[in-house]
């Protein structure tokens, strides 16, 4: 690894990384800082938890210090806890220089927001929708000077996924000057890089790191196979054993939905583990309140949906859970990432349903990596199978007694409304497909039925047919 003076960082920077622990470049660093430094556009893919942050971070802070204003730099990423994560790193890193940095997200007050664009920062990190809305609403800020935007999770943030940030994209891109330098980081570039390529358009420098496999040597991959009704008894007697095992240790437990992080919030409590829940159905000040409590070890364990999936460095964390196979590999190569990060070792155990089998072969073959099987002894599972299962249900009736499923539609309904759609209509037209793919459904159903009905019939014409003659030739034997 080179030493970070040797690759045209200032003095004063190679020392407040120093004070931070940083001595020298990981390979992301050593080859993508020379580019930002020389002003090329930069595609950099590296693997979770290699310090990208920083290595788009201190060539910023390098450039501003040469030519301090504000609005200098912008940063885009996709969810509301990252955007703190890399504002500190910039504050942290930049302190010597006085760093004025704004943070840009939803759920958050927008008046307070728009006060401080309006004062300049020198670096504004975001979430995409809330700051095309302060676009949208205020002219009391430009961005038409930033010398850089930066697009951390680059593929997340131009993929149409469940929240689909392209809409907001377009606006954000509309105010900034075209004469920029643009830099795409993630851990998953490639499947999307012709796209990032119209965003960073001055021929920018690429660089991948080299190695057969996406995730990192020192990550421990596991699965265990379970039936769907098993599932949570394996998971309390992982915690278990974890808990029994080690003082020191954190846990991150993925699951599908927000409702499933709610119930294993609540079923983990009830066997007294200490345990916090981070899903986007929480008011924001609870998620920042949630995630500062398992940061600092207050809470060993947290349960959380794919928000918290991408980019959240916390060193503690030992192991991570996927309570279900992620569907994509992207998505598993990003949560298990949140283990084993910067050369430190961690494991990472995925439950698996006979359902779930295609998920893991397509795992293994995009990470080019084999899951090893998690060795349990399944005895002690099923000894608490009955309890685990019974608490599971009284946790999901008292969770039906509370207004959380209203909640939920709630949430819908305002994002559709934010969306320019009409709620109601939206339910109508819902509501419609819902009764066509049924119909389809039971048309196929049906068919299929005739189809067998036919088989039936024919294979009974045959057997008949058989009976017959082996009559008849018994009969002729008899005559
Ligand atoms: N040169 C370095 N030497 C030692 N530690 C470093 C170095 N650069 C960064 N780190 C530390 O490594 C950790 C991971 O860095 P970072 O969060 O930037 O990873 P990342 O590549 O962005 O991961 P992800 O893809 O999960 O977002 C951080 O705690 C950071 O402080």
């Amino acid at each position: 690894m080179a030493k970070l003076s040797a690759l045209g960082l200032s003095d004063w920077l190679v020392k407040q990384c120093r004070q931070l622990g940083i001595s020298r470049a990981t390979p992301v660093q050593e080859n993508c800082m020379p580019a930002i430094l020389q002003g090329r556009d930069c595609m950099g893919c590296a693997k979770t938890g290699s310090g990208k942050t920083a290595a788009f971070v201190l060539p910023v802070l390098q450039k501003l210090s040469e030519d301090p204003y504000g609005i200098f730099c912008l940063v885009l990423t996709p969810t509301r806890e990252l955007a703190y994560q890399i504002a500190e790193q910039f504050r942290v890193l930049g302190k010597p220089l006085g760093l004025r940095d704004c943070i840009i997200v939803g759920g958050m007050d927008m008046v307070t927001q728009a006060l401080e664009l309006s004062r300049k920062p020198h670096v504004v990190v975001a979430t995409p929708g809330r700051l095309a809305d302060h676009i949208r609403s205020s002219n009391t800020f430009s961005m038409k000077q930033i010398q850089f935007l930066i697009l951390d999770e680059a593929d997340r943030l131009l993929e149409q996924g469940c929240t689909d940030f392209t809409k907001d994209l377009e606006v954000i891109l509309q105010v900034l000057p075209a004469k920029r330098q643009t830099l795409l980081f993630s851990a998953t570039l490639t499947d999307t890089l012709q796209e990032l390529k119209s965003i960073a358009l001055n021929k920018p420098f690429f660089w991948e790191s080299k190695s057969e496999t996406r995730t990192v040597e020192e990550l421990d991959q596991r699965y265990i196979l379970t039936p769907e009704k098993v599932k949570d008894a394996y998971l309390v007697h992982l915690i278990q054993t974890f808990t029994d095992e080690h003082d020191d240790w954190s846990i991150i437990i993925f699951t599908n939905t927000c409702k499933n992080c709610q119930i294993l919030t609540m079923m983990l409590r009830a066997f007294n583990f200490p345990t916090i829940s981070l899903h986007s159905m929480m008011k924001q000040k609870q998620r920042f309140a949630n995630l500062a409590k398992f940061k600092s070890s207050v809470y060993k364990i947290l349960i959380a949906t794919d928000v918290a999936a991408r980019g959240l460095d916390i060193p503690t964390v030992q192991v991570v859970i996927n309570h279900n196979t992620p569907g994509l590999p992207k998505i598993y190569i990003h949560r298990v990432g949140r283990t084993a990060r910067a050369g430190r070792n961690g494991v990472s155990i995925t439950l698996v349903t006979q359902y779930d089998i295609h998920l893991v072969h397509s795992i293994e073959e995009h990470t080019q990596t084999k899951l090893k099987e998690y060795p349990v002894e399944e005895e002690e599972v099923l000894q608490i199978l009955t309890q685990v299962n019974v608490t599971r249900r009284e946790c999901e009736i008292k969770l039906e007694s509370t207004d959380f499923d209203e909640k939920k539609e709630i949430n819908k309904r305002k994002q559709l409304i934010l969306e320019g759609k009409d709620p109601d209509l939206e339910a109508k037209r819902k509501a419609e497909l819902e009764k066509i793919r049924s119909q389809k459904k039971k048309f196929k159903e049906k068919i299929q039925e005739n189809i067998q009905k036919q088989k039936n019939a024919q294979l009974k014409k045959k057997l008949m047919k058989k009976k017959y003659i082996k009559k008849k030739k018994q009969l002729k034997g008899f005559v």
